[in-house]
């Protein structure tokens, strides 16, 4: 049964057909007319049979033959310019709709896409969207003109002998009704070997991408005992499957020889009662053959239709989900160094709507996963308020889970605080539009993301107006020039899954590279934790001065080195802020916490 009403159907082809009804036109032409070819060549041929029988003139054979030949390469021509046609169609709409689908999702919070998977989302994208290609392509074309080609014949077959017109249409409603019950028996256990195959996906993904730790810590022999207790239990679900597919397509053959045996009864009985021709005989039997086609397509599309049923209901929910965070205002950052105000700043992640995702059916979109985080827990920033002046360093210090990111992502709107304004320059961040943002504060994340393509493009982020003396002098800047001159090609060399072998350091630095080809007036950094070798640190502190020159910045400091670079320090703990203050003033007050951990001198306290 249908969950969605036609309309969306309609909406949805309308939306994406639309702009190519031109060729949707030639593929509906062009399936029609080889339909109706296929009706009319058994009709050439038994004139053929019968005035062959009859001894008629052999230029009437001849042009008999001849029509036969002509009607069916024609036929044949105009199915590889349907599906010529139609696959076009396909790509285009399917393309159109992922299109809008990747900007939605690239566009939706940080809290959507943290509290689903990507494999999720590359599911709705990829799978879903491929789902719908055929829907798009041929569903209403290939049932009407099935539907009219099985309605065409039987009406032929009627107006031959009803007898063997009212046998033939019995069999087609019974072989369609049959076909149509054996695959909903056969529909669960070919979801069943879906799903575990999905596991199974989900399985090795998991793994692979783990491969360093798993490596590390000598856990191969687990997962590959895990991994036979998986294939194990595929086996079963995929004899069933198969069992049900192999039921379903035996039966078909038996319907359809049914079918034939029927005819070819038909067309006996007939001949000896000398209602028909030889050639009329031959007309019914190729028929009866000719049925098989528009009822297994019918079918075919049928089950089609659920498929894409399921992923219309997927898409339209996820195309449902709109941003919380508001798209700003249309205020202006002033230029150069911004200052940072956070005053009485509230936030927790229970009130961003992480747990809120829930779309639609609940298939993609329930948190299947129960959420670690308690729903009672206190807000990760209570009260923050400070003020750092423009051109200054600041430098957050607290042990994990303390707050630092969650603060550092507010500076950002990834996410709004509940109470509280933030102020950049005195202009409150919401104020701005939000799309600009971005462009004023740069931030470098931990987890230091490369893309697979050449160098330039991962410091530019594909923005063509930068230009290469620019970049040129920014990696000269941050000490990357003797790095980059051994490079093989350049800018245009090509950083590969391995990110071109670039150590945990040397990504840190064009990390920084990328931020300083946007110079933006706020630059957050959120100091990777792992160590450098002392080579690198070296290069990484230098750059780190050069980023800051001129510019506010926030560092997210793991190491006692970097601190000496700050002019003002604050810390977290459990997301309040127990300290804030001069750099300087705070290290000489033996009071301080900050004295305590300087005292301490170990790096760990400073995590
Ligand atoms: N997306 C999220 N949804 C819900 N809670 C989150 C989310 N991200 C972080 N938290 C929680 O917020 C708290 C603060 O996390 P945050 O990442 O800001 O800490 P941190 O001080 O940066 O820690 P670390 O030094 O380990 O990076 C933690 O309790 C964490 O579990």
């Amino acid at each position: 049964m249908l969950k969605i009403p036609l309309k969306q159907y309609g909406l949805l082809l309308a939306t994406y057909l639309q702009p190519q009804r031109d060729r949707v036109f030639w593929v509906a032409i062009t399936l029609l007319s080889s339909i109706g070819l296929q009706i009319l060549n058994p009709l050439v041929l038994r004139y053929f049979i019968d005035t062959a029988i009859a001894k008629g003139a052999e230029q009437n054979l001849l042009l008999a033959a001849c029509l036969f030949m002509v009607v069916a390469l024609t036929t044949q021509i105009l199915s590889v310019v349907a599906t010529y046609f139609s696959e076009n169609v396909a790509w285009t709409a399917t393309n159109a709709l992922r299109t809008d689908l990747v900007e939605h999702c690239l566009n939706l919070d940080l809290s959507f896409h943290q509290s689903r998977t990507p494999g999720e989302l590359i599911e709705r994208i990829d799978g879903d969207v491929n789902a719908l290609s055929r829907f798009f392509s041929q569903f209403t074309i290939d049932v009407l003109g099935n539907v009219l080609l099985l309605v065409g014949i039987l009406i032929i077959l009627f107006h031959e002998d009803w007898r063997a017109g009212f046998s033939l249409t019995i069999f087609s409603l019974i072989a369609l009704s049959t076909l149509i019950l054996l695959r909903a028996y056969a529909v669960p256990y070919w979801a069943n070997l879906r799903q575990a195959y999905a596991q199974f996906s989900g399985f090795l993904g998991e793994r692979l991408a783990a491969i360093e730790d798993l490596q590390a810590n000598g856990a191969i022999a687990y997962v590959m005992h895990q991994f036979y207790q998986i294939l194990q239990q595929w086996l079963p679900i995929y004899h069933k499957a198969r069992f049900a597919g192999t039921l379903l397509w035996s039966t078909s053959i038996g319907l359809f020889t049914l079918g034939n045996a029927i005819a070819l009864a038909a067309c006996a009985y007939l001949w000896q009662q000398q209602a028909i021709t030889l050639g009329t005989a031959y007309l019914l039997f190729h028929y009866s053959n000719l049925l098989r086609q528009p009822i297994e397509t019918i079918r075919e599309e049928l089950e089609d239709l659920q498929k894409a049923e399921a992923s219309i209901h997927r898409i339209r929910d996820l195309l449902q989900v709109q941003p919380q965070l508001s798209m700003g205002g249309d205020q202006s950052l002033p230029e150069g160094s911004l200052a940072v105000t956070f005053e009485n700043v509230w936030f927790s992640y229970e009130g961003t709507g992480n747990e809120e995702w829930v779309m639609g059916n609940g298939e993609i979109s329930s948190n299947s996963s129960p959420t670690p985080y308690s729903l009672f827990s206190p807000p990760q920033l209570q009260n923050i308020s400070f003020h750092l002046p423009a051109g200054q360093v600041l430098g957050i210090l607290g042990h994990t889970g303390s707050g630092k990111t969650t603060l550092a992502r507010l500076l950002l709107r990834l996410y709004d605080p509940q109470t509280g304004c933030i102020r950049l320059s005195d202009v409150a961040i919401n104020s701005i539009p939000l799309a600009d943002l971005p462009q004023r504060v740069g931030m470098v994340t931990q987890d230091i993301r490369l893309f697979q393509t050449t160098l330039r493009n991962n410091l530019t982020l594909f923005h063509p107006h930068i230009s290469d003396d620019h970049i040129l002098q920014t990696l000269n800047l941050l000490g990357l020039s003797s790095w980059f001159h051994a490079l093989p090609q350049g800018l245009e060399t090509y950083l590969g899954a391995d990110s071109g072998g670039l150590s945990a350091g040397q990504a840190q630095l064009l990390a920084f590279a990328r931020i300083f080809l946007k110079n933006p007036g706020l630059v957050i950094l959120d100091e990777a934790s792992s160590r450098l070798d002392p080579a690198t640190e070296q290069l990484v502190s230098q750059a780190m001065k050069v980023l800051f020159q001129n510019r506010t910045g926030i560092i997210i400091a793991h190491r006692l080195a970097t601190l000496q670079q700050v002019n003002k320090i604050l810390i977290l703990a459990n997301g309040r802020m127990v300290e804030y203050g001069d750099r300087q003033t705070l290290a000489d007050n033996p009071d301080s916490q900050f004295f305590r951990l300087l005292k301490s001198s170990s790096t760990e306290a400073l995590v």
